[in-house]
């Protein structure tokens, strides 16, 4: 079995897969490193032969985690690293070192299933989409806040925004202009992220008419779903590209 983590800068996601057919064991979503080992632990018969990751914390902070992975399990954790070129594809940016790792492997993963010009747009904490031709040419993308870091700087700059995570999740029954704080700002924010979607979108289309595949992923997915109705929604993109980058055995 094997252990596959992405470190994203919120929340740890987990999976423990069959080394021989990649079949699911057990996964979930982890607020801290404890809780990750907590919750890993906690899978029946679980038999670690090897772990990858994906960071895009400090190297400090992956190192700390391979290190408790290493105590817990007993299994040398492979870290995912930047290249150049990999699986057909051509990393766009001018320092191929800078470009997140998440954003990288998500890319390979979406190429490796598109087998073609295809646009990913990741939806976290921060919001990114990225851009990849039909020969593979990565062409850069875009961060933007995500639904995260929007709310939290409209409460934390502003004294009168202030409600609860519960009316939150009742505020986005529907997207109609808001009648409470709440609606207006949950609703807002959704809207951003449509519109940044439906952006991505467009610039897609110039690019590439309507030859190209759209995948969609990250915690916030759902959110953008009717303004992207063609897109993929695949939320182990990021795995997908991890096994590719870091294989074992
Ligand atoms: N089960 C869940 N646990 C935590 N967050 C979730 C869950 N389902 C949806 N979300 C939403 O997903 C968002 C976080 O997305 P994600 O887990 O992709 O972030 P991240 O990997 O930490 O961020 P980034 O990829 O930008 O570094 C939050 O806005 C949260 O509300
Ligand atoms: C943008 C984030 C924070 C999203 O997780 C991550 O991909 C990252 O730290 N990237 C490095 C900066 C860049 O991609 O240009
Ligand atoms: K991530």
């Amino acid at each position: 079995m094997i252990l596959e983590l992405d470190c994203g800068n919120s929340f740890i996601k987990w999976r423990v897969i069959h080394a021989a057919d990649a079949t699911i064991v057990g996964g979930g979503i982890v607020d801290s490193d404890q809780a990750l080992i907590d919750d890993v632990r906690a899978l029946a018969s679980l038999r670690l032969t090897g772990c990858r990751i994906v960071s895009v914390r400090s190297e400090d902070e992956t190192s700390a985690l391979c290190a408790l992975i290493d105590k817990a399990f007993a299994v040398l954790a492979r870290v995912a690293e930047p290249a150049r070129a990999m699986a057909g594809v051509h990393n766009g940016y001018e320092d191929y070192q800078r470009l997140g790792m998440d954003r990288w492997l998500a890319v390979l993963g979406a190429f490796h299933l598109a087998k073609g010009a295809c646009l990913v747009i990741d939806l976290g904490t921060a919001a990114k989409a990225d851009f990849v031709s039909a020969s593979g040419e990565h062409l850069g993308g875009y961060i933007c806040p995500g639904m995260p870091l929007m709310r939290s700087q409209l409460r934390t700059h502003t004294r009168r925004i202030r409600y609860d995570d519960a009316s939150a999740e009742r505020a986005l029954s529907s997207l109609s202009p808001g009648r409470s704080t709440v609606e207006a700002v949950e609703r807002g924010c959704v809207l951003m992220l449509q519109g940044f979607a439906r952006t991505q979108l467009e610039q897609a289309r110039a690019l590439w008419g309507d030859d190209f595949s759209v995948f969609l992923t990250g915690g916030d997915a759902p959110l953008v779903r009717e303004a992207a109705p063609q897109a993929r929604v695949v939320p182990d993109l990021v795995f997908v590209g991890l096994a590719m980058a870091c294989p074992l055995d």
